[in-house]
C-alpha cells in the first residue's frame, strides 16, 4: 500500500513572472552601472561618485534579493494522514523551551497564557514537557507558574473536552466565547489567578510572602538578598510531573518545568543563545524529546493542531534524514489595520521565507521551530549518556539528574566545549535564530516552511515609531555581526551550501547596507536643487526613460508581491515603503554605526527586550493608526532631518519651475524631493499640526531643523562651490 500524502509542495504560479522580470531588470541596471562607468571616467565629480555607489549597492542589494524570487514553493500538510502512518503512541516527544527575560517587560502573565496554550497541545500528554527558561531570574515568574501549574489542571481538560482553538485563556475568554456548564468557574479562577499574579508583580515581589501557601515557600529560598538577575545561582523547579500529577478528569498532565540557569556578572551570558543551550541541555537531561520547539514568551499557540502538522514531515517515512527543523512563520495579533509599523514583516515572513524554503529551507525565526534535537543538541551532556538517564524509572524527580540538571546549567558549563560554535544555539550575534540556521544550513541539514491558513503562533509587536525603529536597529546589527564573521555567508556560505541559498543569507545580513542608497537619495539630489544644479537627465534625454523604468519596475513589483499576490491592502502597501524609508534612514545606519563602533571596543551593544506591556494611552493612538513619536530618540533624529531638507528642496524646485521654466532639467530631482515629501507628511504632522502625547517632541523638531540648515551649508561649501 502507498503511503498516504502527509505533505505536499509545488512551486508558486508567478515563479516565471519572477524570472522574466529579474532578467529584463538586470538589464536596465547594468545599462545604468555602464553609464556611470562613463560618466564616472569621461567627467568625474564627487557627485558622480555618490551616485556610482547608490546605484552599485542597490544593484547589489538587487541581485542577492532575486535569489528568494528564484524558486519559491508552497507546501501543505495533510494532518488527518497521521493516523495512517503510525498511531499515537508512536509519536516523538516534545519539549518545549519558552525564553522570557524580563518580569517588567514580559508581564509573567504573558508567559502563562503562552505555556497554557502549548500544554494543551492536542497532543499525547505523556510526551509533552513544557521548560520555562527565566532569564530574568524573577521569583514572580516563579510565582505565576505555580499558580499556572494549578490552574492547568482544569483548563487542559476543559480544553479538551469542547474543542476549544483559541488555548491561551486571554484569548479565550476575551472573545466571548460560548458558554459550556463550567465556562463561568474556569473564566473565574482564570481571573482570580491573573489579578493574583498581577498584584505580585506590581509590588514587585513583595506581598510575595503574604500570598504564598507554604508548599509554595520551599522553592523561593532560593532567592536569598544578595539574589539579583545578574548574579543568581541555577534554579530549577519541578512544577508539573507527568508521572505524579493529573488534572481534574483524571487525566495526566503535561510536564511543566521552571528553569533560571545560573548567571555571574562577570562571565558573558550569550542572551537568548545561552539561555536556549541551557535549556537544550537541562530538557536533554529531564525528557530528552526526540523534538524541540522553540518559542518567544509571547508568542502563544494559536492552533492545538500545530504539532501535529509539523508531525507530518517528521514521521514521513521517506523524510530526508537531514532534515533540521520545521519553521512556522512569524506572525502576529493586534497590528492595526493599515499596519502602520510594518510590523507584519509581509516580504521576510511570507515572501523571502518561502524563497528560501524552495532551496535548503527557510531560516529560524526565533520562535515557531520545531527542532529535531540531533540537528542541535549532542545527546551526552555531562559526559552521562542520556540513555543510562532514561532508563531509570522516574529521571525527573530523581535526585541524581536534579543534581546533573543544575550542572549543566551552571554558567561555567560550556567552558571549552562545542556550545555555542558547533552545537546548540551559536553565538556571536544577537540574531542567533538566522545565525543558527545559517550553520545548520552549511552543515547540511536542511529546513521546511510550514505556513498553514490559521497562524500556528500568534505574538506581540512594537506599537510605537520607537520600538519598532529600535528593534530593527538590533536585528540589522545583529546581521552584521553574521556577516562580518569568520563564517561570512558570501564567502563560506557560498562554498558550504546551495551557493543561491548563500547568496539569500549574504542579502539578509547586509540589507542594513540599504541605507547607502536611500540616504544619497533622500539628500543628495534635493541638496543640489536647493543649490540650483541639475545632476540627472533631462526628461527629453534617453537616459530618463531608464530611470522611470528601474523606479516604476521596482515599485511596480514591489506592489504586485505584496498587494495582488500577498493580497495585502494598498494603503498597507504603502506604508511598509514607508517604513522601509524609515529603516533605511534609521534603523540600518545606525546599526552599521554600532556596529563599526563595536569594532573599535566603543560600543557593547546589548540585547534590548522588546516590551509586551501595553499602555492604554500608547495603545489608543496605535488603534487610530496615528504614528507615536513622543520620545526624545536618536532614531527619529536622520528621518526628520530628511524631510525638512526635501520640503525646502521641492519648494526650490516649484520656485525653479514656476519663475524659470526649468522643469525639464529638474524633473527628476523634483519628483526625487515630492516622493519624500508625500511619505514624510506623517512627520510633518507630528512637527506641526498635532498637540497629543505622541507628537514629535520639540527638542527633535529644533534639532532638525538646525540639522538641515547645517547640511545646507556645509554641502554649498564642499560640493556645489
Ligand atoms: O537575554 C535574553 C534576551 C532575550 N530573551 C528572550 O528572547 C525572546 C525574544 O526577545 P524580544 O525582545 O521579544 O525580541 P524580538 O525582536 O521580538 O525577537 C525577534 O528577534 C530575536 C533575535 O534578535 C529572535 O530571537 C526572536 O525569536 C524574534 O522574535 C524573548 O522571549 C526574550 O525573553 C532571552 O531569553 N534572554
Ligand atoms: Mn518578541
Amino acid at each position: 500500500m502507498p503511503t498516504p500524502l502527509l505533505h505536499s509542495s509545488k512551486p508558486l504560479s508567478k515563479t516565471w513572472l519572477n524570472r522574466m522580470f529579474s532578467l529584463v531588470y538586470a538589464v536596465a541596471l547594468s545599462i545604468l552601472l555602464l553609464r556611470h562607468c562613463h560618466n564616472l571616467i569621461y567627467s568625474p565629480s564627487t557627485i558622480a561618485i555618490a551616485l556610482f555607489l547608490a546605484d552599485f549597492v542597490f544593484a547589489f542589494l538587487w541581485l542577492t534579493n532575486q535569489c528568494f524570487h528564484w524558486n519559491p514553493v508552497e507546501r501543505k500538510v495533510f494532518p488527518e494522514n497521521l493516523k495512517h502512518v503510525a498511531s499515537e503512541s508512536k509519536y516523538p516527544p516534545i519539549d518545549v523551551l519558552i525564553c522570557t527575560a524580563d518580569p517588567t517587560k514580559e508581564p509573567p502573565i504573558g508567559v502563562v497564557n503562552t505555556a497554557l496554550s502549548v500544554m494543551a497541545y492536542e497532543y499525547p500528554a505523556e510526551k509533552l514537557s513544557v521548560y520555562v527558561s527565566d532569564d530574568g531570574g524573577s521569583k514572580m515568574t516563579l510565582y505565576a507558574f505555580m499558580e499556572c501549574a494549578k490552574f492547568a489542571k482544569q483548563w487542559i481538560p476543559y480544553c479538551k473536552k469542547y474543542g476549544v482553538v483559541d488555548r491561551a485563556p486571554e484569548v479565550y475568554f476575551g472573545s466571548q466565547p460560548s458558554s459550556y456548564p463550567e465556562t463561568d468557574h474556569i473564566k473565574s479562577m482564570y481571573e482570580d489567578m491573573k489579578s493574583r499574579v498581577e498584584a505580585v508583580v506590581q509590588s514587585g515581589g513583595l506581598s510575595l510572602d503574604r500570598v504564598m501557601e507554604p508548599e509554595f515557600q520551599d522553592a523561593f529560598r532560593k532567592w536569598t538578598p544578595d539574589f539579583t538577575s545578574r548574579q543568581h545561582p541555577t534554579v530549577i523547579q519541578i512544577l508539573l510531573d507527568n508521572n505524579a500529577d493529573k488534572d481534574v478528569a483524571g487525566d495526566v498532565m503535561p510536564n511543566l518545568i521552571y528553569v533560571s540557569r545560573e548567571k555571574n556578572n562577570l562571565k558573558p551570558h550569550n542572551f537568548k543563545a545561552g539561555a536556549l543551550n541551557v535549556m537544550l541541555r537541562v530538557s536533554g537531561l529531564l525528557t530528552n524529546g526526540k523534538l524541540v520547539l522553540v518559542l518567544d514568551c509571547d508568542m502563544y499557540s494559536n492552533d492545538p493542531e500545530t504539532p501535529l502538522r509539523a508531525l507530518c514531515y517528521f514521521m514521513d517515512p521517506n523524510a530526508d534524514p537531514k532534515l533540521g527543523f520545521v519553521q512556522f512563520p512569524q506572525r502576529f495579533n493586534g497590528i492595526n489595520k493599515n499596519d502602520i509599523y510594518a510590523s507584519e514583516f509581509m516580504p521576510e515572513t511570507q515572501i523571502l521565507s518561502l524563497g528560501m524554503d524552495g532551496l535548503l529551507g527557510a531560516v529560524f525565526m526565533g520562535t515557531g521551530g520545531f527542532f529535531k534535537r540531533d540537528s542541535i543538541s549532542d545527546d551526552s551532556p555531562c559526559g552521562v549518556t542520556t540513555e543510562s538517564i532514561q532508563t531509570k524509572s522516574n529521571p525527573i524527580n530523581s535526585k541524581d539528574v536534579l543534581v546533573l540538571a543544575h550542572e549543566v546549567a551552571s554558567c561555567n558549563y560550556e567552558d571549552h566545549t562545542k556550545w555555542g560554535s558547533k552545537i546548540g544555539f551559536r553565538y556571536g550575534t544577537i540574531t542567533e535564530d538566522i545565525y543558527t540556521s545559517f550553520q545548520l544550513h552549511c552543515e547540511g541539514w536542511k529546513s521546511v516552511l510550514c505556513n498553514p491558513k490559521r497562524a500556528a503562533f500568534l505574538g506581540g509587536s512594537p506599537s510605537n515609531l520607537n520600538d519598532g525603529l529600535t528593534q530593527i536597529k538590533r536585528w540589522y546589527m545583529g546581521f552584521l555581526e553574521i556577516f562580518f564573521n569568520k563564517y561570512c555567508p558570501l564567502i563560506y556560505g557560498v562554498r558550504s551550501m546551495n551557493p543561491l541559498q548563500a547568496l539569500c543569507y549574504t542579502h539578509y545580513t547586509l540589507r542594513s547596507f540599504w541605507s547607502i542608497p536611500i540616504i544619497i537619495y533622500a539628500f543628495l539630489p534635493q541638496l543640489s536643487l536647493i543649490n540650483s544644479v541639475p545632476i540627472f537627465t533631462k526628461v527629453s534625454e534617453d537616459g530618463f526613460f531608464l530611470y522611470v523604468f528601474l523606479f516604476l519596475g521596482a515599485y511596480g513589483k514591489d506592489f504586485l508581491d505584496f498587494v495582488v499576490f500577498g493580497r495585502r491592502s494598498t494603503i498597507r502597501w504603502w506604508n511598509h515603503q514607508r517604513m522601509w524609508l524609515m529603516w533605511g534612514l534609521s534603523s540600518y545606519p545606525f546599526a552599521l554605526l554600532e556596529r563599526s563602533l563595536k569594532c573599535f571596543g566603543l560600543s557593547t551593544f546589548g540585547f534590548n527586550v522588546t516590551s509586551k506591556v501595553v499602555d492604554e494611552e500608547q495603545n489608543r493612538l496605535y488603534e487610530q493608526g496615528v504614528v507615536e513619536f513622543g520620545v526624545e530618540s536618536l532614531l527619529f533624529l536622520p528621518i526628520s532631518v530628511a524631510s525638512l531638507v526635501s520640503l525646502w528642496a521641492f519648494a526650490k524646485g516649484v520656485i525653479h519651475v514656476l519663475l524659470y521654466g526649468r522643469l525639464e532639467e529638474f524633473f527628476v530631482q523634483i519628483f526625487i524631493s515630492g516622493f519624500v515629501v508625500v511619505n514624510s507628511w506623517v512627520i510633518y504632522e507630528g512637527m506641526v499640526l498635532r498637540k497629543d502625547r505622541g507628537k514629535m517632541p520639540l527638542k527633535i523638531t529644533l534639532a532638525s531643523i538646525a540639522t538641515a540648515i547645517a547640511i545646507y551649508f556645509l554641502s554649498t561649501l564642499i560640493m556645489f562651490r
